[in-house]
């Protein structure tokens, strides 16, 4: 009998009873009793009867570990997180979940799975999970990072993606592009025959074009100051490290007020370094404008990011709100540390993989001859005809995705993925890292062959969810054209204009090791030699 008819049929006893104790008994407090047992037992069958068909009807949770009461799976989470989850999923499947604290996890490990997250339901995926790092650095998550999917982050990427990625803004930024790497190629060569540290000369370059893109045209003197550079990239590389630790207030929040690790402090002061730069050049902007007549300001064919912004300032979104000084500062936190070290660290695993390759360094330095010729430096226009170095960058991306779990989603609401329940809240990873290096979607996938991406015509754009180095939907990373643009710009002056070799005892070495960031585990310190045969070029 099922628990349906069961409860039809002691329903049908109780309403006997109950008639039969209605005609027998002339005690009204006999009555009141049975109907109020009556009453009860038929309201816990009902509950149960809810409960069943809720349990029978949603399906189950994911699979995943056995874990401890209240502290989860925390104890067995590894530093090598990629290739922790990865093996998990030999064990659990596709698709499977932990628990930490009071957070449920899910880790989406194939391209069909992923494709229900990013594609079919990207609308209950496109809210960022929020940890209180991220909270911290983001002004409350009034950024696009890590911006809830509402009328502010719409707005904000919309502005983003028009001011930074344009065609025409992209075009009217290439000067720069060509001038920081030319200063770069010129650095190199006054240290041909000595090692350098290839992150950081990348790092320095992306981090001045980025910021000549957003504030070229300010006299303000903090901006101005010399060794800006370096303290961005002290900032940008503290902001990566702080947000890959793991934080025992994100999973325990009556315990967040005491930040026990502090986390939130730390993140705090890196926030509060680079805020004192941005008031400082916005109310600059916002003075020296002050000074000019309006018309000139507003036709100044010349504007940076700074002013950009501050045209948007009248600007309503859905909800009716102008564009704050503080969404003004928080777009510019993500212009600077956004593109610096994905750039920077994707530059050196390019590097580093290709030095690992005579064949592979010989095909692109071929390549380039051809393109570009060896009595002439590489300009943007070439880009597009070096189809191999392209092959090599998106192989770079394939088997090195830096951000290995993409920028970690959280489910607006209930609801089914693969066969399982993801309830609302969960903490969603795209484990990109292990679907790049699926034997099932790609043959020797430890092998570095850019050739494989000649042979296909996958972009890297998220159209297809085997290949989905910069996410994918709503959320695909607002900055993928200048990215292309400045690691490819950067790896052809590198490779055109000199050849490279390890210092002396140095073995190839291309291991990761986790982060928000991937990064190489030893830094790559190459020796560049002198390749064009004009000295007079690289002045
Ligand atoms: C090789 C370099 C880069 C890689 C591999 C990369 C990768 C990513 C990934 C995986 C995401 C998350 C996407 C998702 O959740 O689906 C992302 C988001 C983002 N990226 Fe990039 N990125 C790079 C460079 C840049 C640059 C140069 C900029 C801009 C200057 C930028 C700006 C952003 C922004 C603003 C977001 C947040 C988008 C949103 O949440 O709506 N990135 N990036």
């Amino acid at each position: 009998m099922d628990l349906l008819t069961f409860h039809h049929h002691i329903m049908k006893q109780l309403n006997n009873l109950v008639s039969w104790l209605w005609q027998e008994s002339t005690n009204s407090g006999l009555y009141v009793l049975v109907v109020t047992i009556s009453l009860l037992v038929s309201a816990i069958l009902w509950y149960k009867l809810r409960v069943s068909h809720y349990t029978n009807d949603a399906p189950p949770l994911p699979p995943g570990p056995r874990s401890f009461p209240i502290i989860g799976y925390l104890p067995f989470l590894t530093p090598e997180l990629h290739t922790q989850f990865t093996n998990m999923a030999h064990t659990y499947g596709p698709i499977f979940k932990f628990k930490v604290g009071s957070k449920l996890h899910v880790v989406i490990n194939t391209p069909e799975l992923a494709k229900v997250v990013v594609r079919d339901q990207d609308e209950v995926f496109s809210n960022r999970d929020q940890p209180i790092a991220a909270l911290s650095i983001s002004y409350g998550g009034q950024d696009i990072i890590f911006s809830k999917n509402n009328a502010n982050w719409r707005k904000l990427r919309k502005i983003f993606v028009h001011e930074i990625q344009s065609g025409m803004n992209l075009k009217a930024s290439a000067s720069f592009r060509r001038d920081e790497v030319r200063k770069t190629i010129k650095n190199v060569f006054g240290n041909v025959g000595t090692a350098i540290d290839i992150r950081e000369m990348a790092f320095d370059t992306e981090a001045n074009v980025i910021t000549r893109m957003i504030w070229e045209n300010t006299t303000d003197y903090k901006a101005k100051k010399t060794n800006l550079g370096g303290e961005i990239y002290t900032v940008a590389s503290n902001i990566v490290k702080i947000l890959g630790r793991v934080n025992l207030s994100d999973f325990f929040p009556s315990l967040a007020r005491f930040d026990l690790q502090g986390v939130e402090r730390d993140m705090k002061m890196q926030l509060n370094k680079l805020d004192e730069i941005f008031t400082s050049i916005i109310e600059d902007r916002m003075e020296s404008n002050l000074k000019r007549p309006q018309h000139e300001v507003e036709h100044d064919g010349n504007k940076d990011f700074v002013q950009m912004l501050l045209d948007h300032r009248d600007e309503k979104d859905a909800s009716g709100t102008l564009l704050s000084m503080t969404q003004m500062k928080a777009l510019l936190m993500n212009a600077l540390t956004a593109g610096t070290d994905t750039t920077a660290t994707t530059v050196e695993f390019a590097m580093a993989a290709i030095m690992q390759d005579d064949n592979i360094m010989k095909r692109v330095q071929e390549e380039l001859v051809e393109i570009v010729g060896l009595n002439n430096m590489v300009e943007e226009s070439h880009l597009p005809n070096l189809r191999y170095l392209h092959a090599t960058f998106k192989e770079t991306l394939r088997l090195y995705p830096i951000v290995p779990f993409l920028v970690p989603r959280s489910s607006s609401k209930a609801c089914t993925v693969g066969g399982y329940t993801i309830p609302k809240g969960c903490t969603i990873f795209l484990n990109v890292w292990s679907i790049h290096r699926d034997p099932r979607y790609w043959d020797n996938p430890l092998e570095f062959n850019p050739q494989r991406f000649l042979a296909n015509e996958l972009d890297h754009k998220g159209n297809n969810l085997r290949f989905f180095p910069f996410g994918s939907g709503r959320r695909l990373c607002a900055g993928v054209a200048l990215a292309e643009k400045m690691v490819m710009h950067i790896l052809a002056s590198l490779l055109h204009s000199f050849d490279w070799s390890l210092p002396n005892g140095k073995e190839h070495d291309l291991s990761e090791t986790f982060g928000i960031v991937l990064k190489k585990r030893k830094r790559l310190v190459a020796i560049p030699y002198q390749r064009l045969p004009d000295a007079g070029l690289y002045m």
